[in-house]
Formats: structure tokens, sequence, C-alpha cells
């Protein structure tokens, strides 16, 4: 069992001292803290966390010493920390595809494509509104029945995009991009764990900018999950690397954005297919020529 005492000072310094002192004499608390309260009170609270019941008299005479009333222990509620995880990162359902980490593999319902994405340093569960809005558009572009031959994910992150596109098209080459290494490492690994390795090419790069990547395009299917400065920075050489006909699933752009973002790329030859927004995110799907 864990235990808070809290105790209430009208200072800063009492409470820093107070807080020293409950360091210095009781046996093992396992955080020690002083902060002032947010409430525009102007007073300050320490906090101490204790594995065993503390000496409440010792505790209620310290406070006293420095000013405060006393202080209030209570039990803190064990959390069951892998059900929180579980729960936090429930699987999420976008269309045909289900994202799921490896606690819920058995959850898979028949006839959905799998995702397994653990969360871990790279963008990309599912989870936001940013990346659910993408798996959807591209969700619907299956529906419609395209079929890209060429695809980038710009800004792969887990590469959660990229894996869904390659399963629903396995005969399209199909490269998944970022600007941070660690989000690569994160997307190799996340292939390996769902059988794709090889299926999809991994590489580090910034925008469009990798021999690799001029020698695949143009690009039938361009997804870009990036925040709204990237995204308008790239926009020409979006345009640049699409085919004529193809499809830019564009998000990470906060609703107030979207006009801008857009207009961009109206400019640079786009046309809007579809906007949707999920809570207070907007995703684009463009298409060009
Ligand atoms: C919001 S995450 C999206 C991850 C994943 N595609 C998704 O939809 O969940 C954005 C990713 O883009 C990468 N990124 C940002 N700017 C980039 C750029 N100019 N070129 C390539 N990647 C970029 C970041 O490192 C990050 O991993």
């Amino acid at each position: 069992m864990t235990y808070s005492a809290i105790a209430v000072c009208s200072s800063l310094e009492q409470a820093e001292a107070l807080a020293a002192s409950c360091d210095n004499l009781f046996p093992e608390p396992t955080g020690v803290g002083s902060f002032e309260i947010e409430d525009g009170s102007g007073l300050f609270e320490v906090a101490c966390y204790f594995t065993e019941e503390p000496d409440r008299a010792g505790l209620s005479l310290l406070a006293t010493m420095y000013g405060s009333k006393d202080f209030v222990v209570s039990e803190v509620p064990q959390i069951d920390w892998v059900a929180h995880v579980r729960r936090e990162l429930a699987p999420v359902e976008a269309g045909r595809f289900f994202v799921y980490g490896s606690h819920d593999a058995d959850k898979l319902p028949e006839g959905r494509i799998g995702l397994l994405i653990e969360a871990a340093m790279a963008f990309g569960t599912g989870h936001h509104g940013t990346t659910l809005g993408c798996l959807r558009a591209l969700n619907r572009l299956v529906e419609e029945g395209v079929k890209p031959e060429r695809v980038i994910d710009v800004g792969c992150g887990t590469a959660v995009l990229a894996m869904g596109a390659a399963r629903v098209w396995p005969e399209a080459a199909t490269l998944a991009s970022d600007i941070d290494q660690v989000a690569v490492d994160v997307a190799e690994a996340n292939l390996a764990a769902n059988g794709m390795s090889g299926a999809i090419f991994c590489l580090e790069a910034a925008g469009f900018n990798a021999k690799e990547i001029e020698q695949a395009a143009p690009f039938d299917l361009i997804f870009a999950n990036i925040l709204k400065g990237p995204l308008v920075a790239l926009s020409p050489d979006m345009a640049k690397h699409i085919a004529a006909g193809g499809h830019a699933i564009l998000s990470g752009i906060l609703n107030e954005q979207a006009d801008a973002v857009l207009a961009t790329y109206l400019d640079n030859g786009f046309a809007l297919k579809e906007r949707e927004v999920i809570g207070d995110w907007t995703t684009l799907t463009l298409t060009h020529g």
C-alpha cells in the first residue's frame, strides 16, 4: 500500500523547509516535493509518499513547527498498470483496419486487417485523430477500387499507414520515410513484427530528399501526416512527385489551419476530394492532375 501525506504552507520557504525535514526525519519516504498550488491562493503544498503507514503524530508535530495546520494522510489507491496501459491503448478500428498492441492479439476480429503496433518511441498507434483520419481515408480509397502502383508515406512514424497500404495493395512498391532515424528503426521493427519485412522500403529522409525517392517517383498515393508547417513547405515537392490522377492524404492539420493548407495545395495543382474532421484534426484527401 502507498500512503500520501499532504500539508499546506503559506510560503515557499516554509514548504521547502518542511519537505526537507520530512525527508530527513521519516524513514523511507518514496518521494517528497513542495510546489505552489495552482488555484491562485498563493499557498504551497508539501507532498510526501510512503510505502508503509507513516507516523501520523510525528507528521502533525512537524507540520505545526513549519506553520502548517497538519498533514492529511491518505491511502493511495493501487493502480494496475498493465490494465491501465491496456485500457489506454485499446485497439483502434478504422474501416477494414484494426490497429492493436500485442496485449490485444486475441481480439483481432475475423475479416479485418490487423496492424500490430506496440507503443514505442515513434508516433502512430492509431489513437490520434490524424492517424485515424489517414487510415479512414485509405479505407475509402480501397472501397472505391483505387489501385496505386507506387506509394510513399512521408513522415511514417511507426509505418502504420505504409503497412496498411502494403497490406491492401501488396503488388504496389511502397516506401516509408521519416526525418527521424529512431522512427525508421521503429518502422522496421514493426514491419518485422507484422511479418512484413522487405514489403516496404524504409529510409531516413527529409521530405522527398533522397535518391531512392526520386527513383521511385512519381507516386500514385502520398501520405503525409506531418503538421501544417512541413506540409505547406513540401507542397511544391509534393506536386512534383505525384503522378497524374494520384492521391495525397494529408493530416497533422489543426481544423483552423485546414483552409490555409488546402489553399496552398490548390495553388500547386491539387483538387480537394474529401475532408474529414476528427476532434481538433482535419485530414484532407486531394487529387492531382
Ligand atoms: C505525426 S507523425 C505521423 C506518423 C504516422 N505517419 C502516422 O500517421 O501516425 C509525423 C512524423 O513525421 C516525421 N516528419 C516530420 N517532418 C518531416 C519531414 N519534413 N520529412 C519526413 N518526415 C518528417 C516526424 O519525425 C514524425 O515521425
